[in-house]
Formats: C-alpha cells, structure tokens, sequence
C-alpha cells in the first residue's frame, strides 16, 4: 500500500526511517507491504539521517491529497491550522489518516472522527499518548471487557525530564527544557509541555476512549510545572516525596468525571515517584483487570516512530476495532471542579502569612517561605485561608 508522510521533523523522520530500514522486517511479520510514495516537509535540502531515494521528497503536500493511489496519509506537522486543514482533505479524498497529533484530537476528536467515518476511513492516533507506549490500542481493544474507571500517571516527557534534571542534577528549570527541546522531546511551542496543557490533551483522550462519549477540553483543569521551586523539591525529598506533573482522571457517574493535570507530591514508596527523564507511566483502573500500569518512553523520534509504524499496518492489515464508542458527540460529560473535593495537600506559602491564626501545621520553614501539609481540606479552602498572603504554592498530595 503507498503511504504519504506529511512534516519530516523529530517523529516524521522517525517514521520515514523505520519504514525504511524494517520494511522486510514488518512485512515478515505482519504481510503489510507499505511504499512510502511521498515524504512531505517545507525544507527537504537538508540531511537525513538514513539513507533513502531522494526522489521521494517533496514540499507540497497537496501533491500526497491529489495522488489516488496514496491511501494512507500520516500527518506529523502538528498544530491545530494548517494539520486540521490536510486531515480533514485527506478523509474528503478516502484517505485513512495516522497522526501523533493529540493537541487537534483531544480539541477536534469528535468533528474529526465523524468524517472520518462519513467518508469510510480510518482515523489512527497511538502516538498522541505516551510516545512509545501502546495505550491507545489497549483503551480501544484489549480492555474492551472492562470498565475503565480510573486513568492517572505521567504524560509529557519534557516536563518530567526537566523535573528528574532539577531534582537529580541541579539543573535550573531553563537548562533542562533547553535540553528536553534539542532532544525533540519538547512541543513546537513548550508552553503546551511546561504548563499541563500536552498532559491535558492526552488525558482528554484517553478518557474519552476509556468513558466513550468526549469531554471538552477547553473546561479542564490544567496546571503545570512553572512554579516549581528547588524550596519544593527539596520539601519534597525531606517528606520523603517527589514531585510530578500528574494528569489523572476518574469516572464518578454515567455523566461526570473528575479530571485534571496538576504537579503532585508522591510518596517515594510509590512506582510514579521513580519515573524519571522522559518516560511515561499510565495506570489504568478495570473492572476485571484492576491496576495495570503502562511504561515507557513517552517522547523523542524512535519511540514515537514505533506507535505511528504499529497504526500503519493496522491500515494496511486492516485489524482494528472500528467503533461509534470513542468521541460520540452524544455523550458529553460534565467535569466535577476538583478545588471543591476535599484532598490532602503541600503548601509552601510566604513568611507575611498569619501562621500563628491559622488552622494550619507548620511541618518546615526554609528560605521565606513556611511549608504546610494539610488534609481533608479543598484547594478552594486553602486558597480562602491564604488569601491575603504575598505569595503560595498548594500541591495535590497523591495518598
Ligand atoms: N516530538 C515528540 O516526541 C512527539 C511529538 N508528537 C506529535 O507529533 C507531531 C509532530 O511533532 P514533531 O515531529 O516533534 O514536530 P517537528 O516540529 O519536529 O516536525 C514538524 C515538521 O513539519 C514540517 N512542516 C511544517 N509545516 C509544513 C507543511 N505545510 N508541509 C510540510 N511540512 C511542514 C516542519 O518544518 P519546519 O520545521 O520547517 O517548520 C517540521 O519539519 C506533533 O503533533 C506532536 O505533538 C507526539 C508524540 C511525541
Ligand atoms: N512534548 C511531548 C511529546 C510527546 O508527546 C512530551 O514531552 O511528552
């Protein structure tokens, strides 16, 4: 089958390798014999690194939508313009569509899936979560006995290597997201990985693969790790703690769930708490499996390659759940404020704050600053009592 790849940046070079040099090997495996016809970027001057015939480039990727033998598009531009434009072309041409896009999924999932399914074609997005991880197929198809209740672990590399960098190396925050980004971890734009909003999508969609039905993304809750201090991370190691951008959701009724992404203490006893440098870890909650957790390489080229790869031959081979479940627009849940659900929480808040009147504990005073742990209280409680104070911090504390 000839396949057209669109955006040769970090995964797309990925991809367009790893059809390259395993080609026998896949079509061993899988009887999936996938030409890549075009490979599509703005600059196709520059040097790759493998070896392929060149007359396969091209910079107009319109040549890939107009070609009729092209049944494959794999759009790996990213953004939400010019990416939602090539997608939303290729369905109208009867071309199937694998991206590693989650930023137009978790916002567009449902508009998108729909065409997908009016023109009769396949819509893939392994990559979009974890990296390298399979998760998407197992939400889609190998869970499909359970009710998957509960999602939480660790979604964006960038942020967590640069959390592991500040805590194992002493690097300052600027440093490690210098490093992340040359590394091909970090977003176009690192803002999405640094402030919970890459996290946010991928467990958009994963809940709305676990639940069926969508949730709106533009309602989430979403904080990232900008504010993280060494003073945290520092409190953090004396209570026995590590400090991660967690992305959790949970089912409460038929119509509702709980689900948000913010930077959470957890206990070092914990797997999450040992999840460093760019991995990714995802527990899922079944009905009949319980706990599963999922491991991996949540960024870069050749993990992210490897997801793409596996939903390409899933085209080609055509196994794959087909199904009305995933981003139905009919099912719209409502989102519980989780600053209303009474949690245990870290405070770091600043010295002018009225320790002595409070109904807070002071467990540590470092630099200016108090730090308080407090429990069965709510975030909106706690920002109550700290209203008047010049600066504060308040972290989830995952129990
Ligand atoms: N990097 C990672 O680890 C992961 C990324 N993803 C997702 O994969 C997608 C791609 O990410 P990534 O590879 O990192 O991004 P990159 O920015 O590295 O690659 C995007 C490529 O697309 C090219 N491009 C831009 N506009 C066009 C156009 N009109 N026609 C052809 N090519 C174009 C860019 O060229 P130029 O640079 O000249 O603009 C660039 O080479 C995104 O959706 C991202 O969220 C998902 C999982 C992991
Ligand atoms: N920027 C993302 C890339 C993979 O999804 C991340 O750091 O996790």
């Amino acid at each position: 089958m000839k396949i057209g790849i669109i955006g040769l940046g970090t995964v797309g070079e990925g991809v367009f390798k790893v059809l390259t040099n395993e080609k026998e090997s896949i079509f061993e495996k899988s009887r999936a014999d996938i030409e890549v016809k075009y490979a599509c970027d703005l600059n196709i001057e520059r040097e790759f690194s493998f070896d392929f015939d060149k007359s396969v480039l091209t910079n107009d990727y319109k040549k890939i939508l107009n070609d009729p033998e092209i049944k494959i598009v794999v759009e790996l531009i990213g953004g939400e313009t010019i990416a939602k434009q090539i997608i939303i072309e290729a369905f109208q041409a009867k071309k199937s569509v694998v991206t590693a896009n989650k930023a137009l999924i978790a916002k567009y999932g449902v508009e998108l899936f729909q065409l997908a399914k009016e023109n009769g074609v396949s819509f893939l997005f392994e990559a979009a979560v974890g990296g390298g991880i399979p998760i998407v197929t197992p939400l889609m198809e190998s869970l499909v006995a359970n009710t998957v209740t509960e999602i939480r672990g660790i979604m964006n590399g960038t942020s967590n290597y640069i959390l592991t960098k500040m805590k194992e190396d002493n690097l300052s925050f600027d440093e490690a997201l210098k490093i992340a980004s040359e590394k091909g971890y970090a977003e176009a734009d690192p803002t999405y990985d640094v402030d919970g909003i890459d996290a946010g999508h991928k467990i958009n969609i994963l809940a709305s693969l676990a639940y069926g039905g969508s949730i709106k993304f533009k309602d989430m809750q979403l904080s990232g790790i900008r504010e993280i201090s060494t003073v945290d991370i520092f409190s953090a190691n004396q209570l026995n703690s590590t400090i991660k951008l967690i992305a959790s959701s949970k089912l409460l009724s038929d119509k509702s769930v709980q689900i948000s992404v913010e930077p959470t203490l957890i206990p070092n006893s914990e797997i999450l708490a040992k999840v460093d440098d760019v991995y990714n870890a995802i527990e899922t909650t079944g009905s009949y499996t319980d706990k599963t957790l999922f491991y991996g390489k949540g960024a870069g080229m050749d993990p992210t390659a490897s997801a793409v790869v596996a939903d390409i031959v899933k085209i080609v081979t055509r196994n794959h759940i087909e199904s009305d479940y995933f981003f139905n627009s009919t099912k719209v849940f409502e989102i519980v404020d989780s600053n209303t659900v009474k949690d245990s929480y870290y405070i770091r808040v600043s010295d002018d704050f009225d320790i002595e009147n409070s109904p807070f504990e002071l467990i540590n005073q470092i630099e200016n600053y108090y730090i308080i742990l407090a429990n069965n209280i709510s975030k909106n409680e706690i920002n109550e009592i700290l209203k008047d104070a010049k600066e504060k911090l308040i972290l989830r504390v995952m129990k």
